[in-house]
């Protein structure tokens, strides 16, 4: 009987050596096939709540539950072997307390075979990044434009624009970082500023809308394959899948009407 080698997955510990060195890559995935395909030339691959609007038709990702994550992030986990895998805690699911975040996030570790968490949040979550990460769970924190708190900051609005905010920004990067989080992103910050951060924190920051000096960067998978109806000025379109597929539907519904589908080659005799 001969024995599959298993390829091993890249590791929390190897994403964070990665600081100041070659650039992470990483997107989003929320499905088992096309992870399986991410999964070729990604570093570690998210499955973020951005889920909810873009799978699910929500407005915000604050209507998230934590079962749809766990049924995402097990079938991302399941159609890939290579990238980690870091499964984003919704809303709801960790700011009450740091056990409450512990309990969560352990389902989610459990439930998922995920390899790492991802919360919003920078000093605020401090102390719960800790609690996580002294008892076995690798945190990757999230800071900028945090899209959980859209309806305190009056939407998904570009952070760092005045820069008497800055200072605040930077301090929530040292206290993720403080905290013990392994890498942190960077979302909708001005670009300075984004590479101030990069520069002053020794964990790998994620750059999406922020800079290209990040240690690293993140898109939303249907984004940059050109499927999402609208995007962020901050995402480069790299396909044209939303045309492919409505050439394709169009197509087949062409062939349908006039009965050319199916023919003899999808029919049983
Ligand atoms: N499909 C998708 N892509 C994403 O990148 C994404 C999601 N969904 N859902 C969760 C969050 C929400 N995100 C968003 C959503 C909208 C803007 C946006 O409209 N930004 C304005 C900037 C406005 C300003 O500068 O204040 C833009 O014009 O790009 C940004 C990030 C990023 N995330
Ligand atoms: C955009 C990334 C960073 C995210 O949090 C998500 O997709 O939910
Ligand atoms: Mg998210």
């Amino acid at each position: 009987m001969s024995k599959q080698v298993k390829t091993r997955r890249t590791t929390v510990p190897q994403i964070a050596a990665r600081k100041g060195g070659d650039p992470i890559v990483s997107l989003t995935s929320y499905h088992a096939h096309t992870a399986a395909i991410v999964d070729k030339h990604a570093d570690f691959i998210l499955v973020g709540d951005s889920l909810g609007m873009v799978m699910h038709g929500m407005e915000s990702t604050v209507g998230v539950p934590l079962d749809l994550m766990i049924m995402h992030g097990r079938a991302v986990v399941k159609g890939t072997q290579k990238a980690l895998v870091v499964v984003d805690m919704p809303f709801g699911s960790y700011e009450e307390s740091p056990s409450v975040a512990f309990r969560n996030a352990a389902k989610i570790m459990k439930e998922t075979q995920c390899g790492a968490v991802k919360l919003e949040g920078g000093a605020r979550m401090a102390e719960t990044i800790r609690f996580l990460t002294e008892r076995g769970i690798p945190v990757m924190a999230h800071i900028g434009l945090t899209p959980q708190s859209s309806h305190v900051m009056g939407g998904f609005k570009t952070q760092g624009r005045d820069e008497d905010t800055w200072a605040a920004h930077e301090a929530d990067a040292q206290a993720v970082s403080d905290a013990g989080a392994f890498a942190v992103v960077l979302e909708g910050m001005v670009e300075p500023l984004a590479a101030k951060i990069t520069k002053q924190i020794p964990i790998p920051t994620i750059g999406i809308g922020a800079s290209a000096e990040c240690d690293g960067q993140i898109l939303v998978l249907e984004d940059m394959l050109g499927l999402s109806p609208w995007t962020p000025k901050f995402v480069k379109v790299y396909g044209n899948l939303g045309e492919m597929i409505e050439k394709a539907v169009e197509e087949y519904a062409t062939d349908v009407k006039s009965r050319a589908f199916p023919s003899e080659d999808e029919i049983y005799r």
